[in-house]
This record gives C-alpha cells, sequence and structure tokens, in this order.
C-alpha cells in the first residue's frame, strides 16, 4: 500500500504481520478498534496489510500530565524557580491566550505526541472546547480538564464551574470514544475549598474523572500545613479529591502516610521526572513508597514549558535515573517497569481499554525500528527502548485501529508546524504590547 492509500486517522481493519514481540515473530489482526488476534494467522483479507518485519511492536505510550497547548510557550521562559516561573512569565503571557492559540498549539503537541509514540493524553488548560478540535483532528485519544483556577473567590468560582460543565456538554456531545472529560482543579493553593468539593461532587455524580497538581513543591507542603493544619493529600482527601477516578501530578513531596492514602484511595500519581528536575522541586517521587502502597503510578511530560518536549521515551528513562540517583539504589524502577507504567499503567489510569498486545484490548499500537544504532546490539529489548532510544524510533502509530502515522508520515505536518509557530509569535507579541 502506497503512503497516499493509507486512510489516516480512520478505523480500519488493519493485519500486522511479521512484527517482533517479546522476541517472537507474530501477526496482529485489529478490526473495528479491538486487537482480535495475537499470533500467525492465515487471514489476508484486512483493508490495510503493513508488512512489520524489522519492528518492535509495543502497546502506544500516555502521558497521564501535561498541558498541551503550552507547546507555544516552548523555550519562553527557563530556568527559573516555579512560583516566579507561573506569577511572572507563564500566566501573564497566558492571559493574551485565545482559543485559535490552544487549537494550534495543542495541533502541535498531537504532533509530537504521535510522532514520539503517544496515543492518549490527560489535559488541563483553557479554551478546551478548541482543544477539543484539535485532538479530533489529529485522531489522538484524550482526556480533557478546564485548568479550574478560583483564586478563592466566589465570583470566579461561578465562572470555573460553567466554564467546566459547558467542557463537559461539549465532550459529551462529540459522541467521540477517544474523548473524555475530567475536572481540572489546578492546585490546593489556586482553589477554594468549595471549588474543591464542587469538582468533588459533579466527579461522583457524572462518573468523570479528576486531573490536579498534587505536592510539587516543598512550600506547598508547608504553606498547606501552616494554613490547614494537615497535609496536602489529608487535605484533598477531606474535600473528595482523592478517588480512583483522579490522576495526581508530580506528588514529589507525599511521605509515607500520604502514599498509602493515595494507596486505599486508588488515586494515580503522575510522574514528571523531566520538569521536577527543570523547575527544581528538591525531591523525587517517593516511588518506592506508592509501589509498597499499591498506588498506581502512571507518568507525565508536563508542559512544554517546563519539559521542554512531550517525548515519553526521554521520559521513561528520566524516570529511572531520576530514581536510581534520589535514592542511591540503582536497582529500583528497572527499564521493563519504566515501560510498564509509561504504557499499561497510563492507559489504566485514563481507562483507554488499551496498554497491552493482547486480545480484546484496544488496538493502541506502536511499531518501533529494530535496524537503527539505538537498537544495536539487541541484548535487551526494554533496555534498549528506555536507556538507549528516543521517540525517533517510532516508525507507525494506532490509535483506536486507525493509523495516525504510517512510516514517519504524519498528515499535514508541516502546515500545523507553519500554523503554530506564527499563532505562538503572534501571542508573545500581544503581551509585550500589553
Ligand atoms: C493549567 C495551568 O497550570 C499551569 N501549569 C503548568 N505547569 C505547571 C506546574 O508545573 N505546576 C503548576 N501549574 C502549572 C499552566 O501554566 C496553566 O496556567
Ligand atoms: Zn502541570
Amino acid at each position: 500500500m502506497t503512503d497516499q492509500e493509507i486512510p489516516y486517522n480512520q478505523r480500519s481493519s488493519i493485519l500486522i504481520r511479521n512484527a517482533s514481540l517479546n522476541g517472537r515473530k507474530t501477526d496482529i489482526r485489529i478490526e473495528d478498534g479491538i486487537i482480535r488476534s495475537v499470533g500467525e494467522t492465515k487471514e489476508r483479507d484486512a483493508e490495510i496489510t503493513i508488512d512489520a518485519a524489522g519492528d518492535i511492536v509495543m502497546p502506544g505510550l500516555v502521558n497521564t500530565h501535561t498541558h498541551a497547548a503550552m507547546s507555544l510557550l516552548r523555550g519562553y521562559a527557563d530556568d527559573m524557580v516555579l512560583f516566579e516561573w507561573l506569577s511572572e512569565k507563564i500566566w501573564p503571557l497566558e492571559a493574551h491566550l485565545t482559543g485559535d492559540d490552544v487549537y494550534w498549539g495543542t495541533r502541535l503537541a498531537c504532533l509530537e505526541m504521535i510522532r514520539t509514540g503517544t496515543i492518549a493524553f490527560n489535559d488541563m488548560y483553557f479554551f478546551m472546547d478548541r482543544a477539543a478540535d484539535a485532538v479530533e483532528e489529529a485522531g489522538i485519544r484524550a482526556c480533557l480538564s478546564h485548568g479550574f483556577i478560583d483564586l478563592f473567590t466566589e465570583e470566579k468560582r461561578e465562572a470555573e464551574m460553567k466554564a467546566s460543565v459547558a467542557l463537559h456538554k461539549n465532550i459529551r456531545a462529540r459522541n467521540n470514544p477517544k474523548l473524555s472529560f475530567a475536572l481540572g482543579p489546578h492546585a490546593l493553593y489556586t482553589v477554594s475549598p468549595e471549588g474543591l468539593r464542587w469538582c468533588a461532587e459533579y466527579s461522583v455524580e457524572h462518573d468523570c474523572g479528576i486531573h490536579i497538581h498534587l505536592s510539587e513543591t516543598e512550600q506547598e507542603v508547608n504553606d498547606c500545613i501552616a494554613t490547614h493544619g494537615v497535609r496536602p493529600a489529608a487535605y484533598l482527601d477531606a474535600h473528595g479529591i482523592l478517588t480512583s477516578r483522579t490522576v495526581a501530578a508530580h506528588c514529589c513531596w507525599l511521605d509515607t502516610d500520604e502514599c498509602r492514602l493515595l494507596g486505599e484511595r486508588q488515586t494515580a500519581a503522575s510522574h514528571n521526572p523531566a520538569s521536577n528536575m527543570k523547575l527544581a522541586g528538591g525531591r523525587a517521587i517517593p516511588y518506592s513508597d506508592l509501589r509498597n502502597a499499591s498506588a498506581p503510578v502512571t507518568l507525565g511530560t508536563d508542559g512544554c514549558a517546563s519539559n521542554n518536549n512531550l517525548d515519553l521515551f526521554e521520559e521513561m528513562k528520566m524516570a529511572a535515573l531520576l530514581q536510581k540517583f534520589a535514592t542511591r539504589d540503582p536497582t529500583i524502577l528497572p527499564a521493563a517497569e519504566s515501560l510498564e507504567i509509561g504504557t499499561k499503567n497510563g492507559a489504566e489510569a485514563l481507562r483507554t481499554g488499551g496498554g497491552v498486545i493482547a486480545p480484546g484490548y484496544a488496538a493502541d499500537i506502536i511499531l518501533v525500528d529494530r535496524d537503527t544504532i539505538c537498537q544495536t546490539p539487541f541484548h535487551n529489548g526494554s533496555s534498549n527502548l528506555v536507556y538507549s532510544c528516543n521517540g525517533t524510533v517510532v516508525k507507525t502509530v494506532i490509535c483506536d485501529g486507525a493509523i495516525l502515522m504510517h512510516d514517519r508520515h504524519i498528515p499535514e505536518e508541516e502546515a500545523i508546524l507553519e500554523r503554530a509557530g506564527k499563532a505562538a509569535s503572534a501571542l508573545v507579541a500581544r503581551r509585550n504590547v500589553a
């Protein structure tokens, strides 16, 4: 099949032939967005046949914490302390954002995620109806939240509640199984207790997720104890925010009891190692304590202003290296486990139905090159993927049984780069004249 004939972003019956899975050659049959069989097959009647000889097949990656449209802010404000970075650079620029900016920023982010093997992401930002337009055009899965920031005023709280409900309605009306909605209370230092409680109650009533920043810095913990007399996780729990549908981003400063609480509630902790190192949060996520407490640990990039890319292959490596460095234990978070937090754990947290290459799972699959420098020699597949390769190793991306990238081609790439670049320049120009 030539590139022109590939029906990009359309569910098709697909036969992947001769791919390498766990060191064995295999065929994979996909129909109606689901993996139907794994293993040699004599059937040849698929709409699309991909000869994957020389490729490795693996589950697509899942980014459980990002602000996709911040791709427009890549390189805009680096090397700063988190609070100053947010209050002096990021928030003043975001005050000039438009819906079109979010559309082009999210298209750029989706392009980067697809190119580097991500098939689903958990996003918190503004103008999210336009983010949803971009996500649908890219064909990727996403859970979208309006960043709920009421700054402890009733007027702003009312506005944020309205914006959240409007986004929920907008997403429901699209009737797209790849799109879901979550409440997005930004953090305990930007959302009032009433706002947190409203988010918690709404999420129970409508069975939707919650996406929040938690214990990113020591200051957040100290301020919370000084103001409320309890640590952040206990505070959020008292307001109903810690649930099995919640993804809490960062979680660097959790103590052992808080890790236990996340385990009891089955709240996912999204580890964002690059952002934490860049913003110098000072502490790595307590991975062992979270694992001992059976709390789900997943992987995120955070936004492009604090990373500065969305490549989860790089993130898997940083996660493993940061744990080893912080604990002085080289056996912690081995490569195979890092791959699992980047794929299966994220898929479970976002309830995508994928994350595993087996019959009955969602067809969220990527093919990665085996004939490259980073895969040579091939002593250990997981080791190569986590420690040696990065997202450039990805050749083909299938999400919900639709091809989004084939042989490294993604439709409209040039146009997206041009439009996103222009949107970023115009945004900064608007800020500079204000
Ligand atoms: C949705 C809002 O969240 C802001 N944001 C981006 N990165 C971080 C972070 O690491 N901690 C807290 N808040 C963050 C983003 O700029 C939006 O304003
Ligand atoms: Zn964030």
